[in-house]
């Protein structure tokens, strides 16, 4: 499905929140995601829910065209099987040197997987993206336990063209509270990547939120959240977005609608 062009207003809407945008030199992760009107983000567990309209859909990817990474949690992988790279490239260009565009900026893909079950395979979005060149080849993050133990897993996806990354520190006894620290630590030291878009699931997105909360605006993890508010209503076995304690630390908060549906970009911590 082709996507349909961003209007200018939507760019000058997006572009205050995106990393380019800032002056930090420190790692600018955005959160983002798409909820339902009761904020649940898939149907049910394991399901994959589309739920972001085609103006949103194209919204996510002129932000993933602004990230040197993008992460999904191994519920998310596993779930939906995402392609993970940038279908909307610059306009600008055509032919061959759009798609040596869309290689250039698909952002990195990254899969977190801390007790390593993911299983990637040729038939895999994500691969076959990165093997027609209209993508990049994945990373997978995993505990430094599981990495020690699945050396022949290790072997087996690098010839595939994955590389798997042990998140040093992490181990299946590391309170969910402490992973993200660890995490983000991989992400400057390790993947030395400037920016991440962290597309979810759930469980990244609230483990995430309760994380970044806990710091001062200068120390958050997150810097920007972009929600896509979708119409509908997907009931209560739906999969939710709700962090363990109440938030309300965001600011520079606007909104747009994009199409049917509507966008709330925000920064964590105080005003700037
Ligand atoms: N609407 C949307 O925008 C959207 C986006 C992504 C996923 N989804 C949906 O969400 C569902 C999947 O969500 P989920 O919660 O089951 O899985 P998830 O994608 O959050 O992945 C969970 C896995 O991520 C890793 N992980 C998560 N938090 C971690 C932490 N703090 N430290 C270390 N590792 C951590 C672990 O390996 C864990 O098993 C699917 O139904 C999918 O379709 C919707
Ligand atoms: N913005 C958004 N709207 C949605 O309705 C939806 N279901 C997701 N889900 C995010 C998750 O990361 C998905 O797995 C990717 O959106 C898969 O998409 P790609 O194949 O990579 O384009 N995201």
């Amino acid at each position: 499905m082709s996507l349909p062009p961003l209007p200018p207003s939507a760019c000058a809407f997006l572009d205050p929140y995106l990393p380019s945008n800032t002056s930090s030199s420190e790692l600018f992760i955005t959160l983002t995601y798409a909820a339902s009107l009761d904020s649940r983000i898939s149907l049910g567990p394991g399901i994959r829910t589309a739920l972001s309209g085609p103006e949103s859909k194209t919204m996510t990817h002129y932000l993933r065209a602004h990230h040197d990474a993008i992460l999904v949690g191994a519920g998310t992988f596993a779930a939906d099987d995402p392609g993970l790279n940038c279908r909307y490239p610059p306009a600008s260009l055509s032919g061959a040197d759009r798609s040596q565009s869309a290689l250039d900026c698909s952002p990195l893909p990254l899969i977190l997987d801390q007790s390593f079950r993911t299983n990637i395979s040729l038939e895999s979005k994500v691969l076959q993206n990165a093997t027609q060149g209209i993508g990049k080849f994945p990373v997978v993050l995993v505990s430094t336990s599981r990495y020690a133990e699945c050396a022949d897993k290790i072997q087996a996806l690098e010839k595939l063209g994955v590389r798997v990354v042990p998140i040093r520190g992490l181990t299946s006894l590391t309170p969910r509270g402490e992973s993200w620290e660890l995490i983000r630590r991989t992400f400057v030291d390790d993947l030395r990547i400037k920016s991440v878009m962290i597309e979810g699931g759930a469980q990244v997105i609230n483990d995430l939120l309760a994380a970044s909360t806990s710091g001062t605006s200068s120390e958050a993890l997150v810097k920007t959240v972009i929600v896509t508010i979708a119409p509908v209503l997907l009931g209560e076995k739906g999969v939710q977005v709700s962090p363990a304690q109440a938030m309300d630390e965001l600011s520079n908060v606007r909104w747009e609608p994009f199409g049917r549906d509507v966008v709330m970009a925000a920064s964590f911590g105080s005003s700037s």
